[in-house]
């Protein structure tokens, strides 16, 4: 259970705050809500953009007036980042194999409590959504149109998808690239019925007034935008060397990313920190 009153304090703290495109999503997402008619939302939002703001923002809304709204995120860390978040694999009960399974449902009882929330939830919100394979969505839809009685898309429960197809996409063990583009959620068939909202605004930049945190994220668009020449024999894109600290191995990447991570490990406030 939440705090009314305390997440009705952080909706009147932040709606203010909001620029003018998080506001109009801020408002399409809420009309949705108030729908009640089930929709899938994705949410196209570079890093930096405010993603994790409003995210935060639409869960305190709903559970400010005692709506149940669901936070999951494909990676733990990034569930860190969501009050109440949970990785999608444990609050879906997705199979673990689930490459393997195209007709996967979730392990969730109809007479569970969980099958409850899941009925009665006003929205979920599934963060880094692009890293998840196309089976999981498809899981979720069977499960949900099951446990809702309902044919319709997810069993008429707002879906709201947020990332970035510009990072990371379903890591799957010795794939080919081919096997990667075909597990994400775009070669889904449920991806026709996609709304897109897209958040372009570099807060981070925007906030920090930091002419190099500028030619960062730009630097960071144009190689997710494929507007960076690839070598012809690698087929692999050569880094400026202003782009970023580049280091030799991935003991060293673990190292300057989560320094004491053996000590730290179970410190999830550092971990979100350092997400
Ligand atoms: N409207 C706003 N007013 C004040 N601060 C904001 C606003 N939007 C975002 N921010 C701040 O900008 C920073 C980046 O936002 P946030 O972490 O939500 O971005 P993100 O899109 O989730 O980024 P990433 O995917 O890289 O984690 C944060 O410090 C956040 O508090």
């Amino acid at each position: 259970m939440y705090n009314t009153v305390e997440m009705a304090v952080i909706v009147s703290r932040t709606v203010p705050l909001l620029t003018e495109e998080q506001r109009t999503i801020y408002d399409r997402i809420m009309l949705a809500v108030s729908a009640g008619q089930g929709e899938l939302i994705f949410l196209d939002a570079p890093g930096g953009t405010g993603k994790t703001f409003l995210i935060s923002l639409i869960l305190a809304k709903i559970r400010s007036n005692n709506g149940i709204a669901l936070a999951v995120a494909s990676s733990g860390i990034a569930a860190t980042l969501l009050d109440g978040g949970r990785t999608a694999h444990s609050a879906f009960k997705l199979p673990l194999n689930i490459q393997n399974n195209p007709d996967a449902v979730c392990n969730i009882k109809k007479q569970s409590s969980l099958a409850t929330v899941l009925k009665l939830c006003q929205i979920i919100i599934w963060d880094e959504c692009t890293m998840a394979h196309k089976h999981s969505l498809e899981a979720l839809d069977r499960t949900l149109k099951d446990i809702r009685n309902n044919d319709k898309l997810f069993g008429g429960t707002l879906l709201l998808l947020s990332g970035d197809f510009r990072q990371t996409l379903p890591v799957i063990p010795r794939s080919t690239y081919t096997d990667e583009i075909n597990a994400c959620l775009k070669s889904s068939r449920l991806w026709h019925n996609v709304e897109k909202v897209q958040l372009k605004v570099n807060m981070r930049v925007q906030m920090l007034q930091d002419p190099s945190a500028e030619t960062f994220s730009k630097q960071l668009l144009d190689i997710g935008d494929g507007k960076v020449a690839l070598h012809e024999n690698t087929g692999c894109i050569k880094l400026l060397t202003d782009f970023c600290t580049i280091i030799n191995s991935q003991d060293e990447l673990i190292d300057q990313i989560f320094p004491d991570i053996h000590i730290q490990y179970l410190n999830l406030e550092w971990l979100a920190a350092v997400a």
